[in-house]
């Protein structure tokens, strides 16, 4: 039962109200009759429209899913072209424009570099990300995959030295990439110093040396004939080398090196989102809790990392002594956006004047802005910004008018706050297939908040196969990434975003690696992220963003976008090519490999959120490689399995006994979980079980494919259950 207090004609949770009232309002120069009473009008006259948005779905899926019944298979591309745009699903075109986005800090106009997301609602997590603007690559490296385990440099035991050998060289090829000595490497150097604004290099052999670029020596710290730090600069991005002879590591280098220290997740999205279980007020004040905590400063945690009991906090800035002498302060923390929910889910905590659930967008956004604006403000110990801008990533939108309906809300709510307008700036998700085909028409509405673009290619492909469910069965869901519509896709995201101005101004973006154990993969591939132009692309862990940073080093972002300025491409035919199959050729024993794999992974992912709350989990596949699991990698398992049951390709039978057989499985993976409920002992009495069932059986009336409104209510359905059994 949810305790609410009336307010004026809303109905709020009384843990939401006392949380704002008593923890968001003060210090933030709102009188709180006003703020509930502007909050109240801006939710009624907003509602209707964001309920017209969302009924516009309805229709225009409709439509598709008619259209391609009674064209089966067989269109012609201008007859599909016609038909699209007879229905709104392809806007006129615009003009050029370019984006007047103003007040944004240089963590995007200046700097390239990963993007690490996080799930809010972890504290000890989110900490770690927003501490993440600094990274070990000795530990990244040492750490993972990204250095092989070959000739005895095996990572278990205690400290491996030949494995360490392997670290250092690496890192000491990445110091002759970045900042390259004249004629000479840094693994011959003895000693590092600094002179005359210089940084002097001693060789083995006696020679003295120095950079070949002098200028990317920006800092130390220490004494100059003993520097602790050397702070250098390349693309951009800040990088130390780390001296002290006395360390178990830097004894052990004969220039005393322990570590070099990058400059890795520049910019972070704290995530209310897909990585989040969120369905009550309950939930939503933790989100906004920990969200309050980061804006102002003062967010820790404790937890127990084997024996020991550690408290994790808000890391400082960095001080060096710049060249000339003068005190220099690299920020140490990076600059956090929020993802808001998309326009899609209502929620509890706030019911309107008619009894209805508040649309959580709404709240979202108002209640995150509320929360950062104590930044601008200067309320806390840190500040998330220099140019007083507040970071909002909005996903999940379809086509303009959905975009311009987030710049109306959040005009509204920067007048509600008492905020200077387009204080409030705006990273677009280009995720569904309507804001892929008109990105240009969505950037417009958005041109004086907009400070991203980003390809969401898992959302994305989720929508790609539920827009056109009807058309035809989906190739395999390891295919995808090889079609022509994401390779189209991708490209003019890059095309619209330099063609609208967002280079020097904006971010854009590219998607998430969900592998976040093959770091060794991520080395060899993601540096494709950085040569197609982007200038952030996303990261699922500070160890990944660390390694990541090496790209930004290795590739000039800003030469390439300079390259690719002028060059307009019409790909508009690549991303409408359909990724269906139209001579079936599965072997029956592809097409089980393909059941078990998205049932395996589905499940795993699932039976953590419904039961636990967890919104991003690390699960196996059947290759027993640990994939990251989302909300959105769940919209594309279970879109799958919808569209294959649709087409045939595989019975409601075959894909309950794969199911339960794969509960079998993800029971035994979970074995050592306390928390843990079992599948498979009663499938029928699983609630999670239930949901893994609904979200495949009755996916393909689910809207546009989304997986939270059968996740949220089999939630509540658990929570409600386990509440009254503890
Ligand atoms: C399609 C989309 O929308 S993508 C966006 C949504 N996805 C995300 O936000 C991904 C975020 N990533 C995560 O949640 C996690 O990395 C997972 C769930 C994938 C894996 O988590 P785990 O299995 O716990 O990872 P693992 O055991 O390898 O590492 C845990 C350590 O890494 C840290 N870590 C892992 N991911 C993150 C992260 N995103 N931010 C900060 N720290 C992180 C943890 O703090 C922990 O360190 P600690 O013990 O010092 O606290
Ligand atoms: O939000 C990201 C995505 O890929 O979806
Ligand atoms: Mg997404």
């Amino acid at each position: 039962m949810i305790n609410y207090i009336n307010k004026g004609k809303l109905q709020v949770a009384q843990e939401l109200y006392e949380f704002i009232n008593s923890e968001a309002l003060p210090g933030n120069g709102l009188d709180t009759e006003q703020f509930w009473s502007g909050f109240e009008g801006l939710i009624h006259d907003l509602t209707p429209l964001n309920k017209k948005l969302l009924k516009t779905r309805e229709v225009i899926q409709s439509k598709l899913n008619t259209w391609y019944r009674e064209n089966k298979g067989n269109f012609d591309l201008d007859t599909y072209k016609l038909f699209l745009e007879k229905i709104g699903y392809l806007e006129l075109k615009v003009e050029d424009f370019e984006i007047g986005t103003a007040g944004v800090d240089d963590e995007i106009t200046l700097q390239a570099g990963p993007q690490l997301v996080v799930p809010v609602n972890n504290a000890r997590y989110a900490i770690n990300a927003a501490n993440a603007r600094w990274g070990s690559l000795y530990d990244a490296l040492y750490g993972t995959d990204a250095i092989s385990e070959e000739d005895g440099a095996q990572r278990q035991g205690g400290y491996n030295p030949v494995r360490g050998k392997k670290v250092i060289e690496f890192a000491r090829n990445f110091l002759d990439q970045a900042a390259p000595l004249k004629d000479f490497s840094h693994k011959d150097v003895n000693s590092y110093t600094v002179a005359d604004g210089k940084l002097n290099v001693s060789l083995s052999n006696g020679i003295k040396t120095g950079l070949k670029n002098e200028a990317k020596f920006v800092g130390y710290q220490g004494d100059q004939e003993n520097p602790s730090a050397i702070l250098l600069k390349n693309n951009g991005l800040h990088f130390e080398i780390q001296v002290d002879r006395n360390h178990p590591i830097g004894k052990t280098d004969k220039a005393g090196v322990k570590d070099v220290l990058l400059e890795a997740a520049v910019t972070t999205i704290i995530d209310c989102e897909d990585s989040v279980a969120a369905v009550d007020a309950e939930d939503k004040v933790l989100v906004y809790r920990n969200w309050l905590g980061l804006m102002k400063g003062n967010i820790s945690s404790t937890f127990k990392k084997g024996d020991k009991v550690m408290i994790r906090m808000l890391n400082p800035d960095r001080r060096y002594v710049s060249p000339t002498g003068k005190e220099l302060s690299l920020k140490g923390r990076s600059l956090l956006f929020v993802r808001n929910v998309g326009h899609l889910m209502t929620n509890s905590a706030i019911l309107d004047q008619n009894g209805d659930e508040i649309q959580e967008g709404i709240m979202d956004a108002v209640i995150t802005s509320l929360v950062a604006k104590h930044t601008l403000l200067g309320n806390g110990q840190y500040q998330n910004t220099e140019k007083g801008s507040i970071y909002i990533v909005k996903p999940k939108m379809h086509g303009s008018e959905e975009v311009a309906f987030a710049n109306e809300l959040f005009d509204r709510v920067e007048d509600l706050l008492g905020l200077e307008r387009n204080t409030l700036k705006i990273g677009v998700m280009d995720e569904e297939r309507r804001t892929t085909l008109n990105l240009k028409a969505c950037i417009k509405q958005v041109k004086d908040k907009v400070v991203f673009i980003n390809t969401g290619f898992l959302d994305r492909t989720g929508d790609e196969i539920h827009s056109s469910m009807e058309a035809g069965p989906m190739v395999r869901k390891n295919d995808m990434k090889s079609s022509k519509w994401l390779q189209g896709y991708e490209q003019s995201n890059v095309v619209a975003g330099l063609s609208c101005g967002l280079k020097d101004r904006a971010q854009i973006g590219k998607g998430m690696w969900a592998m976040p154990d093959l770091m060794a993969d991520m080395l060899k591939q993601k540096i494709g992220h950085v040569k197609t132009g982007a200038n952030t692309a996303w990261v699922p862990s500070p160890t990944a963003a660390t390694l990541h940073a090496l790209h930004y080093h290795e590739v000039d972002v800003k030469a390439v976008q300079n390259e690719k300025l002028n060059q307009s491409a019409d790909l508009l035919e690549d991303i409408l090519e359909i990724p269906f199959v139209k001579n079936l050729n599965w072997t029956a024993e592809e097409i089980q490999e393909e059941l078990d794999n998205n049932c395996q992974t589905l499940l795993g992912y699932v039976v953590r959120w419904v039961d636990q709350g967890i919104g991003c989990s690390k699960v196996l596949d059947i290759n027993n490689i640990g994939l990251m699991e989302d909300r959105a990698t769940l919209r594309i398992s279970s879109q799958h399995l919808a569209n294959w049951l649709h087409h045939g390709i595989c019975t409601k039978e075959q894909i309950l006994a794969t199911l339960k057989r794969m509960a079998k499985i993800v029971d035994q993976q979970n074995a050592d979980d306390k928390e843990y409920r079992s599948m498979a002992t009663n499938y029928e009495d699983s609630i999670s079980f239930q949901a893994a069932c609904d979200l495949i059986f009755e996916g393909y009336n689910q809207p546009n494919g989304y997986t939270e409104p059968i996740l949220h209510r089999r939630r509540i359905e658990a929570k409600t259950r386990f509440a009254v059994k503890q």
